[in-house]
Parts: structure tokens; C-alpha cells; sequence
């Protein structure tokens, strides 16, 4: 590096999608390529439209002091469901504008298939935005020849100079730490040459909270469907943390939520029968913030209806820990 080059022309940053449709791998490999932890700030301006799932800040001691590439990844919910709804939700312009503007989406579909599920969430992505087909579960292919012909054909379908849908086809498996390590290297360089838009390793109070209300939020709306309006909101009544009480314990996070929905049809919705959905939601819920900060989580959620309904708040289901 010359000696007169800022740190930052060294550095890439961008914002990533990894769309799919359901059971591909996309979170595993989430997961994979950002690391146990979470690493989350309060939004930035770069990303108010997006919701920020991980952030991996890579180094690259090869270009000089301070320089790397950081990789935000954005959350898509629709496409993310574990339902069959998910196409038809991974419709709604919502989900849609998640993956209208980010830098690189990451297309994940099972080595050796191409269904018409998947064509149909291709069909849905942006045109101007590189798309990498990431060809996953490579490691249930038992002999590597058998894919050659597959990806051939996709080459010819998908590749071809008239009709490069995609941008490169990466054959791999999420749960293969060499396969990440290589995948790092082929999306750098589609992230645009700017400064980091987060600190390498924070992680405060603030954005543990924001994390909590988004996660309730988004376990909301992929447990209740189409129907509940997006006008629903999550408010965090109490976020409180509590030390670990012996060495080799983690600490504990107690947190009470309020879903706070139009109507009384929509709070029914999200009580759900015999308060099966709203059990469903802290449990899922819980179990991603303790997976995503470490943490034990013990969280309450409530349900009000806004309008002049507060007395009638009524505390839904409560979840321990063990
Ligand atoms: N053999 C193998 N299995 C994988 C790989 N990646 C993911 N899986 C498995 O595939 C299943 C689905 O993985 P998920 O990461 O939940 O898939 P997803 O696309 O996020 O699923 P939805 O949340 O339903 O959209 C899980 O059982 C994973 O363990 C892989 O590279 N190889």
C-alpha cells in the first residue's frame, strides 16, 4: 500500500441476500459464514430498508493495515419460512425490496435439482443484481462426476452468454469449512470498494434489544401468514441482564414483549389456537437470540390490541429456561 493510501480504499463492504426456496440450506450456511455470535449495531442509513441478519468483517493483512471486506447479510423472511406458504408470502413487495438493492444474492438450491420452486424464486430476484448459484449439499452427492452433467446443463439453461443469469455457479457444501472459506473469496469481489459501515466486533445492550424486537417480529410474521397486517408492531417492555451465576454458566437475558395488532381478529390470530402460535413464537424466538448472542433467554410476550384495549391486556404464555 502507498504510504499516502487511506485505510478505507482497501476496504469492500456490501450488503448480501441469500434467497432460496424452503429446506436448501440458507440458514446453515448463514450461519456458517457468519459465525456463532452476531455482530450488530443499530441501523445505518446505508440499511434502513434492509434487516440485518449477521455481519462478518474478513481482514485481509495482504492489503495493508485495517483493510478487509465486510459482508452484511440481509434478512428475507419470506424466503425463509419453513412453510409451504413461503412462495406465495415471498411475494409481498416487502420481502421483495429486501433483495431489490443489496449487492450480491446468493442463490441456494440442492446440487443436482432444479425445481420449478426454485425457478419460481429466480424468477422473483432483480435482474441488475449478480446472483451466484450456490449448488448446495454437495456432500450428498456421492460421486463427484454425477454433478458435472448437472451443472453443465445449468450452464447451457442459466449461463449462457445470452442469458448469464448467473454471475458463477459454486458447487459446495454449507457445513464444508473449506467450501465457506471459498465462497468468501468469490463474493468479495462483488462487494463495492468503500469503508465499513460497523465496527468490527460490537455488540451493545441497544442492538441486543433492537435484535430481540426484530426476531419476536419476524417470528410473527412467518408463524401468522398473510393475514396480519403489517401495521403489527413489537415493543420491548423489559430487557434485563442478568450475570452468570457460576463460572461455565452464561448470563440470562429476561425480556418482555408486547405484540401490539389493529384488532381483535388479529390478536386472536396471533394467540392462535389454545395459544399454540404465541408458544410458538417466544420458543422460536428464545431459541434464536440464545443462539445468536450466547445467552439464556427467558421472554415473556403479551398481546394488546391498540385501540383502547390496554386494560385488557392479558399475559399470554410465559417461557422458561432450564
Ligand atoms: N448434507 C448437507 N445437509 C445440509 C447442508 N446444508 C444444510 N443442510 C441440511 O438441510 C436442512 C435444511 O437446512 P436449513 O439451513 O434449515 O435450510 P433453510 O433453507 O434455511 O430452510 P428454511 O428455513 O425452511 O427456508 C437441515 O437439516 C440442514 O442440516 C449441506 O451442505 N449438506
Amino acid at each position: 500500500m502507498p504510504a499516502d493510501a487511506s485505510p478505507a480504499t482497501d476496504r469492500r463492504c456490501g450488503l448480501v441476500a441469500i434467497v432460496g426456496k424452503p429446506n436448501v440450506g440458507k440458514s446453515t450456511l448463514l450461519n456458517a459464514l457468519v459465525g456463532q455470535k452476531i455482530s450488530i449495531t443499530s441501523r445505518k442509513a446505508q440499511t434502513t430498508r434492509h434487516r440485518i441478519t449477521g455481519i462478518r468483517t474478513r481482514p485481509t493483512p495482504e492489503g495493508g493495515p485495517g483493510a478487509g471486506t465486510q459482508f452484511v447479510f440481509v434478512d428475507t423472511p419470506g424466503f425463509q419460512t419453513q412453510h409451504a406458504t413461503a412462495l406465495n408470502r415471498s411475494l409481498n413487495k416487502t420481502v421483495l425490496g429486501a433483495v431489490a438493492d443489496v449487492d450480491l444474492i446468493l442463490f441456494v438450491v440442492e446440487a443436482g435439482r432444479f425445481t420449478p420452486a426454485d425457478a419460481k424464486v429466480l424468477s422473483l430476484l432483480a435482474q441488475n443484481i449478480p446472483v451466484l448459484l450456490i449448488a448446495n449439499k454437495l456432500d450428498n452427492i456421492h460421486r463427484r462426476a454425477d454433478i458435472a452433467p448437472w451443472l453443465a446443463q445449468m450452464q447451457a439453461e442459466h449461463g449462457g452468454p445470452q442469458q448469464a443469469r448467473f454471475a458463477e455457479f459454486v458447487p459446495m457444501s454449507a457445513k464444508n469449512a473449506k467450501d465457506i472459506e471459498r465462497l468468501f473469496a468469490i463474493c468479495e469481489k462483488y462487494l463495492p470498494q468503500q469503508d465499513w459501515w460497523y465496527d468490527e466486533d460490537e455488540l451493545t445492550d441497544r442492538s441486543e434489544k433492537f435484535l430481540a424486537s426484530e426476531t419476536v417480529r419476524e417470528k410473527l410474521f412467518r408463524l401468522t401468514g398473510d393475514e396480519l397486517p403489517y401495521t403489527s408492531t413489537v415493543v420491548i417492555d423489559k430487557f434485563e441482564e442478568e450475570p452468570p451465576q457460576r463460572k461455565g454458566q452464561k448470563r440470562l437475558l429476561r425480556i418482555a414483549a408486547t405484540i401490539v395488532v389493529e384488532r381483535d381478529g388479529h390478536k386472536a390470530m396471533v394467540i392462535g389456537d389454545k395459544g399454540e402460535r404465541i408458544k410458538r413464537i417466544g420458543t422460536e424466538t428464545r431459541q434464536e437470540l440464545e443462539r445468536l448472542m450466547d445467552c439464556k433467554v427467558f421472554i415473556e410476550l403479551w398481546v394488546k390490541v391498540r385501540s383502547g384495549w390496554a386494560d385488557d391486556e392479558a399475559r399470554v404464555k410465559s417461557f422458561g429456561y432450564e
